[in-house]
């Protein structure tokens, strides 16, 4: 097995618990197989380990819903991204591993044999050493985790959420765990302003998408925010009504599945947005909205207890109204026409030319001196729209969506042309006087991922946008969303920032998406 190259202990992409086991990695001539008690041998495949034992077959052992391919009732194999831990206690073999109980649930299991021969210690030490190599292939061991747990967020579900279900696994990954339950609205900002860097690899939120909105923000208040913003990955065990990140990240909605995918994941950059209101300036790492998306995000307070549903609830009130939600778009676009978006899409997802996270995080290091957020390339709304923008006035807008990441929900892809660090921001508008039929037409067609070609959605790759909301006649007040999160009724300026931020995501998982559909298949 080609072993990973050395990189240096200052690299963020190393996780420095990870480093113990560098000196074992070179593994080439350990052999496959360990002979180990009651006549069993455990074999390392090319994707699983392969435990074969006799006594599989009396131990009643279940192999849930056929979810861990077995060859046979007297052999096991677990995949390698199961596999959490391992360790050579004197003479026996420990191996914890994650259990699919169902599709959407896994809980840590145990294996635990002894050398057949104490003499192949040394042997066996080696073969661990090759088994972790393999279960950490593309990802590190034991990363240092801050987890905050909102207990606020969605059902108030997240305390028990992450207690029952994420921790038991990110434990069994031996995984270095500093708990926190945020007290108040802000905390999470506060803490991750105030958090030493160098002590963690990772912010770990149990929450809802509010709650990494104020950590991005809390790192960029950091003394050195490029490096805070690219040292510590952030990322979500799924715990409020909001869950896009880890919808992203690791196509999950379950705690513990997420959980296994922060342990396996490895780091990437993720494009943060940059959203002015006059002087004020936050960072945005999913959405900025007005209108009907907004009011569904923000005007459904009082259904908090419908969980998700509330906002297929609340968007559905608000459909029947053929609402509209005036404004002055101005916006510097990219890729203005969807024949473009996806042909563009397919070369940048596809066409292998992108650098790997290692060679752009070694880009990104060069900033991390500077004190200050990149600075804003085209100022804020107090400055003149720059010339090469494109301005309309929109008095019938029903919805303006501008996202960074594919999923809004579980069952929302609406930016299907959305790529983690392509340096854009995704944008669409749609009328807010369509017809009954033809919006709940648009609304199915969501799930379905034919949204983007629906002639009724107005669809760009953008760099930044210029948004004055208006409240139509009787209106009583505006709601903008950032993030799921209320901001000021006022004008706002957002533009992108590629790659400012970073992530924990399983490649093949979460930003695993096939793109805008191609209508002529
Ligand atoms: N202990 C707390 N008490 C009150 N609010 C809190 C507390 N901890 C965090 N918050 C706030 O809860 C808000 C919502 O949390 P989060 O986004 O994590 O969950 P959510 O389920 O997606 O949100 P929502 O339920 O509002 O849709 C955040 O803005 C955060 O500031």
């Amino acid at each position: 097995m080609a072993s990973d190259p050395p990189r240096s202990l200052s690299d963020p992409f190393m996780d420095p618990a990870a480093s113990e086991h560098a000196e074992d990695s070179n593994v080439g001539s350990t052999p496959s197989e360990l002979q180990v008690d009651r006549n069993a041998c455990l074999s390392l495949r090319e994707d699983a380990l392969v435990v074969s034992d006799a006594g599989l077959a009396h131990s009643g052992r279940k192999i849930c819903c056929g979810l861990i391919p077995s060859t046979s009732s007297t052999t096991l194999a677990i995949p390698y991204y199961n596999i959490l831990d391992a360790t050579l206690d004197g003479s026996e073999v420990s191996i914890k591993h994650a259990l699919f109980t169902s599709k959407t649930a896994v809980r840590p299991a145990y294996i635990t044999y002894t050398l057949a021969d104490k003499s192949t210690a040394p042997t066996a030490k080696a073969w661990v050493s090759r088994l972790l190599a393999s279960a950490y292939r593309g990802s590190v061991r034991a990363r240092r985790l801050k987890v905050l747990i909102n207990p606020h967020g969605g059902k108030g579900l997240a305390p028990k959420l992450y207690a029952q279900e994420a921790e038991p696994i990110l434990k069994a990954a031996g995984c270095e765990i500093d708990a926190e339950t945020t007290t108040h609205s802000g905390h999470a900002l506060e803490i991750a302003r105030d958090l030493d860097i160098d002590k963690y690899d990772a912010i770990v939120c149990c929450s809802g998408d509010g709650t990494p909105h104020e950590v991005f923000n809390g790192l960029a208040q950091q003394a050195y925010p490029r490096r805070a913003l690219r040292k510590i990955a952030v990322t979500l065990i799924p715990g409020g009504s909001g869950n896009a990140l880890a919808i992203n990240l690791n196509g999950t909605t379950s705690p513990s599945v997420a959980a296994l995918a922060i342990v396996k994941a490895a780091r990437m950059p993720l494009d943060l947005v940059s959203v002015s209101q006059g002087e004020k300036r936050i960072l945005s790492f999913l959405s900025q909205s007005w209108g009907i998306v907004a009011e569904c995000d923000l005007d459904t307070e009082d259904i908090r207890w419908m969980g998700s549903a509330r906002f297929t609830f609340g968007f559905f009130k608000r459909l029947v109204g053929k609402t509209v939600y005036p404004a002055e778009v101005s916006v510097k676009v990219e890729y203005g026409d969807k024949d473009t978006i996806r042909a563009e899409y397919k070369k940048a997802r596809y066409g292998g030319a992108g650098e790997s996270s290692a060679d752009a995080d070694h880009a990104r290091e060069l900033h991390d001196d500077e004190t200050t957020l990149p600075k804003l390339i085209y100022g804020t709304v107090n400055d003149p729209v720059p010339e090469d923008w494109v301005t309309t006035d929109m008095p019938d807008l029903g919805n303006f969506f501008c996202g960074n990441l594919v999923h809004m929900s579980a069952d929302a892809p609406f930016f299907p042309a959305a790529l983690p660090n392509d340096g854009l921001m995704d944008l669409f508008d749609v009328d807010g006087t369509i017809g009954r039929l033809a919006a709940i037409k648009l609304m199915v067609s969501i799930e379905q991922n034919q949204f983007f070609d629906q002639p009724d959605v107005h669809y760009k790759k953008i760099k930044a946008f210029r948004l004055s909301p208006r409240l139509r006649p009787g209106q009583k007040q505006g709601f903008i969303s950032v993030d799921g999160e209320r901001i000021d009724f006022a004008p706002l300026q957002a533009e992108i920032m590629p790659g400012l931020g970073t992530v924990l995501g399983v490649p093949g998982k979460g930003f695993h998406f096939d793109g805008p559909q191609d209508p002529t298949r």
